[in-house]
Order: structure tokens, then sequence, then C-alpha cells
């Protein structure tokens, strides 16, 4: 169970630019389900979805992962829990030009100082898995659509993570490779990941494989259902 309890984020707080960007937020969200968090642009989306993947803290508020209270912590032991509980889609995928695509893979891996041996051999399952095997060697500025989207999943799942969070993930891809990302998160659920994303994009909204919607509106929860 992944708990939020009065979540605040305050951007520029005191001045007169400040912007509350998370207001009040109190939330249970399930394991082994995909919620959706829904809102349009600029509604605290992605901010919440970085204070949930312990990438960024709240200004106030609780939060509680598996039992565990985690906004009290030092950052160390924030970005232990970062790299081993969460893997993480973006909407760009933010894959690393230059290198290929097995480094882009193992890429989250590297500070966990597992030996590389092993570690390549978990990246090339994932690449079997997701039919990426050819693409090894590939600089990832020549993968499709497609083939990138695979290489971000598969990236976020490099250290095993139990909780997923992807950010708009379709935004930049067509129908079928949405429905496509759909069927991943399918399988992952199945699996019996936490899956959290962020979209306003119907295939993802009206996926029947969702469990529940969250919508946000300006930094609150305007209401949510199952
Ligand atoms: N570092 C920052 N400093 C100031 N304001 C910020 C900062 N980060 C985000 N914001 C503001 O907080 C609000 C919420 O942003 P956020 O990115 O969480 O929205 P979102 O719902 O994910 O939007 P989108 O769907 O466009 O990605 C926006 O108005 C944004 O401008």
């Amino acid at each position: 169970m992944i708990q939020l309890n009065s979540i605040k984020k305050v951007f520029n707080a005191g001045k007169p630019n400040e912007f509350i960007a998370v207001d009040n937020v109190s939330l249970l969200i399930e394991t082994e389900k995909i919620t959706v968090l829904r809102g349009p642009s600029g509604s605290g989306k992605t901010t919440l979805l970085s204070i949930i993947g312990c990438m960024s803290r709240p200004t106030s508020g609780r939060m509680n992962i598996f039992g565990r209270e985690l906004t009290s912590l030092p950052e160390r032991f924030l970005t232990e829990i970062r790299r081993k509980t969460f893997g993480f889609v973006f909407q760009q995928f933010n894959l690393i030009k230059g290198i290929t695509v097995l480094e882009n893979i193992m890429l989250p891996a590297y500070p966990v100082g597992e030996k590389y041996s092993l570690l390549r051999k978990r990246a090339m399952s994932l690449l079997d898995i997701f039919n990426l095997s050819g693409k090894v060697n590939s600089k990832v500025e020549w993968l499709s659509g497609g083939e990138a989207q695979r290489t971000a999943i598969a990236r976020a799942l490099i250290n095993d993570p139990s909780i997923i969070i992807a950010d708009e993930p379709t935004a930049h891809l067509d129908t079928r490779l949405s429905y496509e990302f759909m069927a991943y998160m399918k399988d992952l659920k199945a699996q019996g990941k936490t899956i959290i994303i962020a979209s306003h994009d119907p295939i993802v909204c009206d996926a029947p494989v969702i469990d529940r919607i969250i919508n946000i509106r300006d930094g609150k929860i305007a209401e949510q259902w199952l």
C-alpha cells in the first residue's frame, strides 16, 4: 500500500511567484493494481508522481510505502529506496543517446554495484522478452518509436522494481503502440507489479486493465472511482 497523507508541494515558497502544485493530497494506492492519475496539463500529475517515486520531497505531508514512512528519511536512504523500489518510464523515454540499447537498459543498475556479468545476463533476458535481441548493440537514436518504447520499459524493469511509474507514456506514441504499451502494463500487473500512470490519453484511461482513475485538478484530487 502506498499512503499519502496531506501531501503538499509548494514551488518558490514565500516569493511573489509562489505556486502550490500539489495541494493537500491524501490517497491510498493499492499494490498490484494499475492506478491512473488523470488531469489537464499543469494539474500536478508529474509533481505528484515525482513525490511518490522519491524523486522530490513534499513541502509538507507524509508518505508511507509498504509500511515504511519515507518523508522523514535522509537523502541517502531515499536514493536507495528509489533504486530498488521504482522503475520509471518517462514521456520522452529519456534514453541516453550515443550509447547502445544494452547499455541504456543496464544504466539504472550500475549504482547497485552488482556483478557485471549477472547484470548483463538479466539485461539480455529483458531484451529477449521485449523482442529487442537484434538491437543489443544499436545506438538508441536509430530505434523506431516502438523499439524505443520497449527499451524504456525494459530499462524500468532492470532492478526488478515492485512499483512502475509512467509519466504520460503514450504521449509520443501512435494508436497501435499506445495499445501495445497498455498490453505490456497488463502483463506486468499480472506479474504482481504496482503501476501508477499519469495520463489523459483515452487509450490509457479507458483500458479495461485499469483498476482506478484518480482525477486531479489544480493540484487537488477532484474525484476518484474504481
Ligand atoms: N520547479 C518548478 N518551479 C515552479 N513551478 C513548477 C515547477 N515544477 C512544476 N511547476 C508547476 O507546477 C504545476 C504542475 O506541474 P506538473 O508538471 O506536475 O503538471 P502535470 O499535470 O504533470 O502537467 P503536464 O500534463 O503538462 O505534464 C505547473 O503549473 C508547473 O508549471
